[in-house]
């Protein structure tokens, strides 16, 4: 596998685990001092996120070992009102054999897969058959995805029935109404329950930033969630207006290196929807290898939510092969 390196020269070995996979994130008591001081300047934000496209300039040498790295980030989505087994099914031949076996060769990538296969609970023991001995793991939407408003008790009767019928890990919604209330003590006692719901599983808190209002909001859900149990925390649900954004995911981001230098526990991070093209995941790499380091550039540490950006770094790929670069993306990639 190719080394993965940037404008900075840095180099990354490969994709794999580590030896030593990350404790699971036990949360803490919330603490409300810490939860009102996590703030986000929206103008210095912004200003900082408008540095990122277009300036990140990965060498060409590292371009199909950076896109190598996003697909193996990936949970492969499928969340549609008309999904069928027959739809999982291809959806999981995908996540086994991302990109077309001759390019993988061409590419020495044999063997690379998507970090994880995403679907509604209906949809798990389609996933689990057709992934059988891959190693791959289902993730599962739940809590009333994307929504979030059936009663309580349903919610965590859900995540409960999805970890018994073979998921992995639990993608929950947050209450957004929480948030907008300011009432951080029902967030974390929220939190708290479907997290102690989903036992072994680890637990994604998609908190849907679009409907968050203020970036000091996601801010301050992202500390809750993360005191609470959060394995990862996400963006979005794929379904709101406005999905994962560049300002949104520098707001998280520094929360979880916060999160990090007070407890010594690493959250992942997992920006969704409207994620469809490889440049953009090129972006957010960047923006992850910046802000919180190369470990996070693991798929135990970070994923892509997407549904249709492994279709672009595929033909990427097959340009990088046969050498003909379209040209925005010889652009994006300087
Ligand atoms: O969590 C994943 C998202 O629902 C996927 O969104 P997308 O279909 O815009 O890629």
């Amino acid at each position: 596998m190719a080394q993965l390196g940037s404008q900075t020269g840095t180099t990354l070995d490969t994709p794999q685990l580590p030896q030593t996979i990350e404790p699971r994130n036990p949360g803490m008591d919330l603490d409300m001092d810490r939860v009102m001081h996590a703030r986000a300047n929206r103008s210095a934000i912004e200003r900082r996120a408008k540095t990122l496209p277009g300036r990140r300039s990965v060498k060409k040498d590292f371009q199909a070992a950076w896109l190598a790295r996003a697909i193996s980030c990936i949970d492969l989505t499928t969340l549609a009102g008309d999904d069928t087994a027959g739809r999982v099914l291809r959806l999981c031949a995908k996540a086994k054999q991302p990109v077309r076996a001759d390019l993988l060769e061409a590419l020495g990538m044999q063997g690379l897969t998507t970090g994880a296969v995403c679907v509604y609970h209906d949809m798990i023991p389609h996933a689990l058959k057709a992934l059988e001995g891959t190693g791959i793991p289902v993730a599962a939407v739940s809590t009333g995805f994307p929504a979030g408003l059936s009663p309580f008790h349903l919610r965590i009767a859900e995540i409960e029935e999805s970890v018994k019928a073979g998921a992995e890990e639990i993608d929950i919604v947050i209450s957004r109404r929480l948030v907008l209330n300011g009432d951080w003590q029902g967030l974390y006692d929220e939190m708290r329950a479907f997290r102690a719901a989903c036992g072994d599983a680890h637990v994604k808190a998609i908190l849907a930033t679009g409907e968050l209002e203020t970036l000091q909001n996601v801010a301050r859900a992202s500390q809750v969630c993360m005191m609470a149990g959060a394995d990862f925390i996400k963006t979005s649900t794929g379904k709101e207006p406005v999905n994962a954004t560049l300002p949104v995911s520098l707001v998280m981001m520094r929360a979880i290196r916060e999160y990090y230098e007070e407890t010594g526990y690493r959250v992942g991070y997992k920006p969704a929807g409207g994620i469809s093209k490889a440049k953009d995941s090129i972006n957010y790499l960047a923006l992850v290898k910046e802000e919180l380091g190369d470990r996070w550039l693991r798929p135990d540490l970070f994923r892509f939510g997407a549904s249709s950006l492994l279709g672009d770094i595929e033909r990427q790929l097959e340009h990088h092969v046969t050498g003909a670069y379209s040209a925005s993306w010889r652009h994006a990639a300087g």
